[in-house]
């Protein structure tokens, strides 16, 4: 900057000087001295005009600088003062989960022990209790609930039905055989009524004594793989129940690890199943029977209400998750299955669990494939292709076509290793099992146990296909968490279940004990 300035100076000086010196007189000097002088002095004013621009530049641009900074320093400020909120939010957050669990952990078995015992909701309160330990969503809590709720109720219902229908008969008999007119209560008249050398029920008498109460056996039914005894109970202590409970496993030598199903039957009534012996159990050969092209019907087996069927076709019941440990009767269900679907027209193709045996369908249907378990993969993706081809029918179009079951027995042996195949795997299935229950495309998936899916255990089943798959099956399971990710509620009552085809289904209002049908050759 110095030179400019130097420049300016020198020049203005040398007018200066320029314009004293020359004389008037000396008129030769005097014109050229002033003209140059002029000249210097117009150079001076153009060099300072510079300087002055190159000041008013440098100036702005500082000023530019200043704003830059501060804009920066103030979206800097506003970026620090929202991750400060952020992280405080999420303090607050952990915190109020950390208070959510500790008061989970302090309350529930509070929780369960009061519902327990509380009378007519309890089981649907521990089912509920159950779900939420295990980690289900609120939502789907609030609606298994409500479901069961409605089915206590209708049990209920139908138990008021049943006594009242027995009252009738009663009288109509007393009446006929003209003696006196006496009425069932829920009194000692019931334990005449049923064998009262039965030695569950004098098991069951003998622990209620133990446990302070009065009961009286009023009914017993006989299902084909245990025994449903009917009680009476009167008390206002209702915690004595869940030790009625246990009382009652430990004079019938039944184990700690497995449940003894214990339930409200109706007021003041309570039920309990107790296990048959094997030699005293009823099995049933698959059933010759009329079937109906284009029907979807899977005919399971006999419950106490008689033969138990699903159909495929109902919105409840299109798709199927089965469970059970090894013996428990799930491959046999599935020939089952298999043959229902084959016999109704629809194409089958059976992937994982034991191909060989099968081998006798495939003589007889044409419309069967056996695959090896790792062509799982490619099934699910041809099902998953198939699924969007249907989704562009029409109503009329769709009917045309067949209905379609894809079974995945062993389905833990199914799923990829790898994590995009896994990925594709996971997402098409689920995608097969949501969407085809419209597009008459079914799934049935087997498991021996069922458990969540995790790092650790990357191969278990996702709970989002676990959702698509509402019509739940269980056999025995050795360890009821199996039981509890399976049913919609009582997870406990698998490890009562006796193995052999003794099972549970599950759907919508459908919540049935059943014997399976026994399938050893193509009926
Ligand atoms: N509904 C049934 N009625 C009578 N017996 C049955 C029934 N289901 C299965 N069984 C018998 O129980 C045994 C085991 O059946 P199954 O093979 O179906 O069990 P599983 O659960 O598939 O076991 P695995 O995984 O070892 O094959 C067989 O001997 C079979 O005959």
């Amino acid at each position: 900057m110095f030179l400019p300035w130097l420049k300016i100076g020198g020049s203005g000086l040398t007018a200066v000087v320029l314009v004293l010196t020359a004389s008037p007189k000396d008129i030769k000097l005097f014109t050229p001295a002033n003209v140059v002088a002029i000249t210097l002095a117009s150079y001076a004013g153009l060099e300072l005009r510079k300087l002055q621009k190159h000041y008013e530049d440098k100036e702005r641009e500082e000023d530019m600088l200043a704003a830059m900074k501060d804009t920066q320093a103030t979206e800097q400020l506003q970026y620090l003062s929202s991750a400060s909120e952020r992280k405080r939010l999420n303090v607050d957050a952990d915190k109020e989960t950390e208070r959510q669990l500790k008061l989970l952990q302090q309350t529930a078995p509070l929780f369960s022990e009061v519902l327990a015992v509380t009378g007519q909701n309890g089981a649907v309160s521990r089912m509920a209790l159950g779900m939420i330990q295990n980690g289900e969503s609120l939502g789907n809590v609030l609606l298994a609930t409500s479901e069961a709720e409605m089915q206590l109720e209708q049990a209920k219902l139908q138990a008021q039905i049943h006594h009242r229908q027995l009252e009738l008969q009663t009288q109509q008999v007393l009446k006929s055989a003209n003696t006196q007119e006496v009425t069932v209560t829920n009194s000692i008249k019931g334990v005449s009524d049923v064998a009262p050398q039965s030695p569950k029920i004098e098991g069951l008498t003998k622990a209620a004594k133990v446990v302070g109460l009065q009961t009286q056996c009023l009914r017993v039914d006989k299902a084909p793989s245990y025994e449903r005894l009917i009680f009476s109970v009167k008390t206002e202590d209702f915690n004595s129940l869940s030790k009625l409970k246990a009382a009652t496993k430990l004079s019938l030598g039944i184990s700690e690890k497995s449940d003894l199903p214990f339930y409200i039957y109706a007021p003041e009534q309570i039920a309990v199943e107790i296990p048959l012996l094997p030699e005293d159990r009823t099995y049933y050969d698959f059933p010759q029977r009329q079937w109906q092209s284009g029907e979807r019907l899977i005919v399971l087996g006999q419950s106490l209400d008689g033969e138990v069927v699903i159909n495929l076709a109902s919105e409840d019941t299109p798709q199927l998750l089965c469970v059970g440990t090894t013996g428990s009767g799930k491959s046999n269900l599935f020939r089952a299955i298999a043959y229902c679907l084959l016999m109704q027209g629809a194409r089958v193709d059976i992937c994982g669990g034991k191909v060989s045996d099968y081998e006798d369908f495939a003589e007889r249907f044409p419309s069967i494939s056996l695959n090896d378990m790792g062509k799982t993969f490619e099934y699910v993706g041809e099902y998953f292709l198939e699924c969007d081809r249907r989704n562009k029918m029409t109503k009329a179009e769709l009917a045309q076509e067949s209905a379609w079951l894809l079974e995945i027995d062993e389905y833990k042996g199914t799923v990829p290793l790898d994590d995009n195949l896994r990925k594709t795997y996971d997402q098409q299935l689920c995608e097969v099992a949501r969407r085809g229950r419209g597009l008459k495309i079914h799934v049935a998936i087997g498991l021996q146990r069922g458990s969540k899916r995790s790092k650790d255990d990357p191969q278990a089943l996702p709970p989002d296909l676990r959702d698509n798959l509402p019509c739940r099956i269980a056999f025995r399971c050795v360890d009821a968490t199996s039981g509890r990710m399976i049913l919609m509620r009582r997870g406990e009552a698998v490890t009562s279940l006796q193995g052999r085809g003794d099972g549970i289904v599950q759907s919508g209002l459908l919540d049935r004990r059943f014997q399976a049908y026994r399938f050893e050759t193509i009926p």
